[in-house]
């Protein structure tokens, strides 16, 4: 994926000079140190291999760029936040694909989990399983307040399994008596559901996610850099340390995991009621 450069927009000057890739808009504020990413993988943000790399590009670029301090996360698409990890790329594919696709989500959460960047998720449409677990990776989020926009690990819904990194990313989100009940039934929060749970920190009418999060950025970027990225790692690196020690142990079992026949079943039968569900 390339980095490509678009014109600034009007009226604003250099500070706003949008750059970024096919599926990741950036639209960085230099003035303010901030920078809202926006997914744009029509039609549901699934994270495919591509959105993933370009994603991480965008991400490094940002990091590496120390104008930057914090980073919103939204969606181009209308209605949905991202509808989770790419299920074409979990069925019918090969051993190989599996681990270069599942190297690239592992890849993902540790850069966002970790990220020194403040991470504000600005919740604009429906969050399930992948695309909650990248709100989760936030350090705030904020979600709009549409019954349509439900949010949550539903992976058992699936027949499929959330990995232990993610269910220790809601553990430390929620609880873990919340996240037991959460992560078995494969709940889908209402928006005032995921307030009451811990699952966001905020819900706001829908045409303020994205003021209420540049507000939010404001507060934290008031705290010195140094001490914030200090407390997070505090909070965060033993987590992270739990996959880095066995990351390709993971990979296998997810790849092991995903080429069974039952599991290939369910999740080719999960695409085709995603499918008749239009029709
Ligand atoms: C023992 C331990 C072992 C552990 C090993 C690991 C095991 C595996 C780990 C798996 C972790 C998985 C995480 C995931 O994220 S799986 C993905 C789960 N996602 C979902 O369940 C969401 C599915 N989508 C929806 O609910 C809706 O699409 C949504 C509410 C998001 C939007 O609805 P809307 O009506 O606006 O859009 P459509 O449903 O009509 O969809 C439009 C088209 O997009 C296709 N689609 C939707 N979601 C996905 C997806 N996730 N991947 C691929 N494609 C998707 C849908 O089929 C439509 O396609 P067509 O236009 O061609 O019909």
């Amino acid at each position: 994926a390339t980095i490509r450069r678009t014109e600034p927009t009007a009226g604003s000057g250099d500070s706003a000079r949008r750059f970024g890739t096919q599926r990741v808009l950036v639209e960085p504020d230099a003035a303010s140190g901030v920078a809202v990413m926006k997914f744009k993988n029509p039609p549901v943000n699934s994270l495919s291999l591509e959105l993933l790399t370009e994603f991480i590009i965008s991400l490094e670029k940002l990091e590496n760029d120390k104008t930057f301090r914090g980073v919103i996360l939204t969606s181009d698409c209308p209605r949905v936040f991202s509808a989770g990890l790419d299920l074409t790329e979990m069925c019918g594919k090969n051993p190989a694909h599996y681990a270069e696709y599942w190297k690239a989500v592992q890849e993902l959460w540790l850069r966002l989990y970790l990220s020194n960047l403040v991470l504000i998720a600005a919740i604009n449409g429906a969050c399930p399983a992948g695309g909650c677990l990248i709100s989760l990776t936030c350090d705030y989020r904020i979600l709009a307040d549409n019954p349509k926009y439900l949010i949550g690990l539903n992976e058992t819904l699936l027949g499929i399994v959330a990995p232990f990194w993610f269910k220790d990313t809601l553990v430390n989100t929620i609880g873990h008596r919340a996240s037991e009940q959460a992560l078995q039934l494969g709940l889908l929060f209402l928006p005032a559901e995921a307030l009451q749970v811990g699952l966001v920190d905020q819900v706001v009418p829908e045409d303020q996610v994205l003021s209420t999060a540049l507000s939010v950025m404001a507060r934290w970027m008031a705290i010195p850099d140094h001490a914030r990225q200090l407390t997070k790692n505090m909070m965060r690196k033993t987590t992270v340390d739990r996959l880095v020690k066995q990351r390709d142990a993971d990979i296998q079992n997810f790849v092991s995991f995903i080429s069974r026949d039952s599991i290939q079943k369910s999740l080719q039968m999960y695409l085709e009621k995603l499918k008749q569900k239009k029709g």
